[in-house]
């Protein structure tokens, strides 16, 4: 069938056509210009007119914030949280922007002009000192922080975790930045209960295993069990941030995060990490219940951990970037003591968790006993059990999680399906390459 109009060969009326089809094109195109405009200066009326106060009820000013290790899972979150609900801006420094590229592109975004990435290696990139000049607070994020890589990679970890954490502590000592340094509750390492016999009655006593930041002990394994490489390394550097707020005057606050859970952490090996690659549980458990595998239980899965949503978390942190006079020379432990679970009791949840909102039957054989040293590799060691004491951070910022370990498993097991479980059919479906 033939349209007098669209398919004409009369060339005038193809001209008239074009001029007015360019016509039509341009004044759509004012039209989303001033639309974008509009909304822009709608945003930023908002973010005027949300007065934020403080928690002794001070007005907030506007701060430029130097987010070091800003693409990672915790630095994308805090971003999203930044860009969205306050007037700060950040100067995001990672080596990868995947995890917030959504916050970068398009242009048009309203607070596009709030945020910047800044592709930098700290190792080596005299750019920092520059960048952090330039803010007001640094927050330093940047570490190998996945413990496959402890006992395999520890002069890396080490390095990572203290070597290349000291330009930044200098720099903000010599230039008087207030720095908010991210720390591990695996700084506690072992809980001093773990050394009493297994019936012992003490082991029931919340004093021999509650971890608290001005009382606990940080109890390490010999140096041959590599694992703790990280631990020490951040311990050390807690130490020198510590004596340089006592010796010269830093601003300084330590986080010690209780395992940060949520979308977007560490990768599913093979879609979009290294397929010999090993993340952290969460990412290992979704992997293998994407892959319809059983999931691995180190040494019976005996261990014992809290887990606390990221959305959680970051409310935490946003009360010590809005807080200064009240998180400035405190260590805070951020975790939920009310999510504590096996790792066993984790891997079973995740399992019905997972066939909710995948629709699909659990698996007949979900879990399967595997050993430190085949999973990890000599050298590995492991915390029993991690209850943070909340008594410091309640007191100085008020701050409670909320969110029950299956309700955050069901929005985060959710999101992983979304986002993976296509990219792993045809993962699978894929003929191996022949050789
Ligand atoms: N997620 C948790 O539950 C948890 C628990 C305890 C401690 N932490 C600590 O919190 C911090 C962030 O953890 P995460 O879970 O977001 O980890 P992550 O690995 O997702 O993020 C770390 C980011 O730092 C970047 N980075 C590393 N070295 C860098 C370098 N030399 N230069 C520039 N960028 C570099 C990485 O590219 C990555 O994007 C780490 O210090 C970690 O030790 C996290
Ligand atoms: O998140 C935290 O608070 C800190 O603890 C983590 O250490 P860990 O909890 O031991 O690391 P996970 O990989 O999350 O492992 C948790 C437990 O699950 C076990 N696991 C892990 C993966 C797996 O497939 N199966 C399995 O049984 C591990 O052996 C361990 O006992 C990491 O060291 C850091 O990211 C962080 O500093």
């Amino acid at each position: 069938m033939n349209f007098p109009f669209h398919h004409s060969k009369h060339p005038r009326s193809s001209r008239r056509r074009t001029v007015y089809l360019d016509r039509e094109r341009d004044i759509y195109r004012e039209r989303r210009r001033r639309f974008l405009i509009l909304e822009r200066e709608i945003y930023r009326e908002e973010m005027a007119s949300q007065a934020r106060v403080d928690l002794d009820g001070r007005p907030i000013k506007p701060i430029t914030i130097c987010m070091i290790g800003a693409g990672g899972f915790i630095g994308s979150h805090l971003c999203e949280k930044l860009m969205a609900e306050t007037p700060h801006k950040v100067l995001a420094v990672d080596v990868y922007n995947d995890k917030i590229r959504h916050l970068l592109e398009p242009a048009s975004l309203p607070w596009a002009d709030r945020i910047q990435f800044h592709r930098i290696n700290i190792k080596n990139d005299s750019r920092l000192e520059g960048l952090i000049k330039m803010a007001d607070l640094i927050i330093n994020l940047a570490a190998i922080c996945t413990p496959a890589d402890y006992n395999t990679r520890p002069l890396d970890t080490i390095y990572s975790n203290f070597i290349d954490a000291l330009p930044v502590v200098k720099y903000c000592s010599e230039n008087n930045k207030r720095l908010i340094h991210f720390s591990t509750c695996e700084v506690y390492g072992k809980t001093i209960g773990s050394f009493l016999p297994k019936d012992h009655p003490l082991r029931q006593d919340p004093a021999y295993y509650v971890l608290k930041e001005d009382a606990s002990p940080c109890i390490f394994g010999s140096i041959e069990k590599q694992r703790w490489s990280y631990a020490c390394a951040k311990q050390l550097i807690e130490r020198l941030i510590y004596a340089e707020g006592a010796e010269n005057g830093l601003e300084f606050t330590i986080v010690r995060p209780f395992n940060w859970i949520g979308p977007r952490m560490d990768f599913i090996p093979g879609i979009d990490g290294p397929s010999e690659g090993v993340p952290r549980v969460l990412a290992c458990f979704s992997n293998n219940l994407l892959r319809r595998e059983p999931l691995k239980l180190v040494d019976g899965g005996q261990s014992q951990r809290t887990f606390i949503y990221i959305k959680d978390a970051i409310e935490a942190v946003m009360l010590m970037i809005e807080n200064p006079a009240r998180a400035n020379g405190q260590i805070f432990n951020v975790g939920n003591p009310n999510n504590e679970v096996t790792v066993r009791q984790l891997a079973e949840m995740m399992t019905e968790v997972y066939s909710k909102v995948s629709e699909e039957p659990p698996l007949e054989v979900p879990t399967v006993d595997i050993s430190s040293k085949e999973f990890y590799g000599e050298g590995y060691d492991d915390s029993d059990k991690r209850i943070p004491d909340m008594t410091i951070i309640n007191r100085q910022l008020g701050w409670n999680p909320k969110t029950s370990l299956w309700d955050l498993l069901e929005s985060t097991l959710t999101y992983q399906h979304r986002t993976y479980a296509e990219a792993i059919k045809q993962a699978i479906a894929k003929p191996v390459a022949s050789s």
